[in-house]
């Protein structure tokens, strides 16, 4: 066995990452790997087998096209027939189907609860909604996850799309083909459709939310009249050196395709990669490297301002899914509702909580938990949020907390809510009552209204 770069127990080893969005990168953990000037040499260095994983069609424009030659020691073709996997509840987790319905409701969900039995990252995962179709590659599926074990010999890949994971509670540790990733909750990471990992969970436990977009890439936003600068910077972004293992066990390899979970069993540990280049790889984020931009006078400015990532639709200027963060930040604008005003969006909004309180509410949504507002669902501030926004002083700068992170998935396609999501006990059914307390301060002739004051 040749002597790898770096430890053969990846719980041993610093993580070392290299930094750039979609870059093209190369890396060795044998050194001398790589072959040199080509990616097919008759015979590679070490006698290693030569496999490419494309993420774009070939014919792809060179500015979207994806793809990694990865040089390992056995190629992914050698593993016994795929079934269906009986690990995972279809009903629970996999895609929307037809049994789903669309629910024009607002609805929140309260922290899905730990798991009080064995369960790792894949056993843990969780559908909530979706809405187009993976085999005709367009369209979203959101999950979550939550889990008490870490993969053992097993590693899932999704056939189906790009998975961005968003740890709330729980290092993830993410053994990839391309290298180990270590993402604690605020950075986030992205895992390439057909890419194979297996997560490890550090802390015991871990919980989250997965955005999956079927058939597109996650990629950053052009930053028109902001410039060059701001928002989430490409070279924030980290991807893994090369690891490998040279390990001959009964790996089981899972693999969701069409919105089902196939498994099959190989005598060896598939991530055997010893070398790989090109700009297809996992990278990570750490949301606090965000530099947000918004409004320094009055009103408040759409939530698109706060997106780290998106997922191009077909047509100019439309998104399949923006991934946006609510940073902390100073708000200043002057003579102004300062919190997320009432609306209703062509868009379908999932949001979740990493940490702390959201300023739309001052109850109710906290880590852990969801909500969903689809395309034309009137949502907005709760009611303590709305009457602190119409008193407090509106000429104060105020900082948000420090200690606070929300995000929301902004997705094009109108969801099916899967039922599982619908009828889980965590299903908050009280959740319209948080505007239930906004009346009428209807002034139209004398007092209240007339001179910018509201009577609570
Ligand atoms: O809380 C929400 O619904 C998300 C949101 C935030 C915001 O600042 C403006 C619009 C919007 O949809
Ligand atoms: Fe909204």
């Amino acid at each position: 066995m040749a002597i790898a770069k770096n430890e053969q127990k990846s719980g041993e080893r610093e993580l070392n990452y290299m930094a750039g969005f979609g870059n093209e990168f190369q890396s060795e953990a044998l050194v001398g790997a790589l072959p040199v000037g080509q990616n097919n040499p008759q015979v590679c260095p070490y006698n290693l087998y030569a496999e490419q994983l494309s993420g774009t069609s070939f014919t792809m424009p060179r500015r979207q096209n994806m793809r990694s030659w990865l040089y390992r020691i056995r190629p992914s073709v050698t593993s016994a027939r795929f079934v269906p996997s009986a690990r995972i509840n279809p009903e629970r987790f996999g895609t929307h189907s037809e049994q789903d319905e669309v629910e024009c409701n607002q609805l929140r969900w309260r922290p899905m609860p730990l798991p009080e039995h064995t369960t790792d990252f894949v056993s843990g995962l969780q559908t909530i909604c979706g809405a187009g179709s993976p085999e005709r590659k367009e369209g979203y599926a959101i999950h979550m996850y939550s889990a008490n074990t870490s993969m053992q010999d097993s590693s899932f890949s999704d056939a189906d799309g790009d998975m961005l994971i968003v740890p709330e509670q729980g290092v993830l540790r993410i053994t990839t083909e391309f290298g180990i990733l270590e993402v604690p909750p605020g950075e986030v990471c992205v895992v390439q459709c057909g890419i194979r990992f297996s997560v490890a969970l550090p802390d015991g436990v871990a919980r989250g939310y997965i955005l999956e977009v079927f058939g597109s890439h996650f990629t950053l936003p052009d930053l028109g009249p902001v410039g060059a600068n701001g928002l989430a910077a490409a070279r924030d972004f980290q991807t893994p050196e090369a690891w490998y293992e040279d390990r001959e066990v009964d790996f089981v390899v899972m693999h969701k395709l069409g919105g089902r979970v196939f498994e099959s069993v190989q005598p060896f540990s598939p991530f055997n990669v010893a070398a790989w280049h090109g700009n297809y790889a996992p990278c990570k984020y750490d949301l606090a490297k965000f530099c947000p931009v918004n409004t320094v006078s009055f009103d408040h400015a759409d939530p698109s301002i706060f997106t780290v990532l998106t997922c191009p639709s077909p047509w100019p200027g439309g998104v399949t899914a923006d991934f946006v963060v609510f940073p902390p930040r100073w708000t200043v604008a002057e003579h102004s509702f300062r919190p997320p005003y009432f609306h209703r969006n062509v868009m379908s909004e999932f949001m979740g909580l990493i940490r702390g309180t959201y300023e739309a509410k001052q109850d109710g949504f906290l880590p852990g938990g969801a909500s969903l507002h689809v395309c034309m669902t009137p949502h907005g501030p709760d009611t303590a949020t709305f009457e602190s926004g119409t008193t407090k002083d509106s000429h104060k700068p105020e900082r948000l907390p420090a200690d606070t992170l929300a995000f929301m998935f902004e997705v094009n396609y109108i969801p099916r809510v899967k039922k599982s999501a619908l009828e889980s006990n965590y299903l908050d059914k009280s959740y319209q009552e948080c505007w239930a307390g906004l009346k009428s301060h209807f002034a139209n002739s004398e007092g209240a209204g007339s001179n910018g004051k509201l009577t609570h």
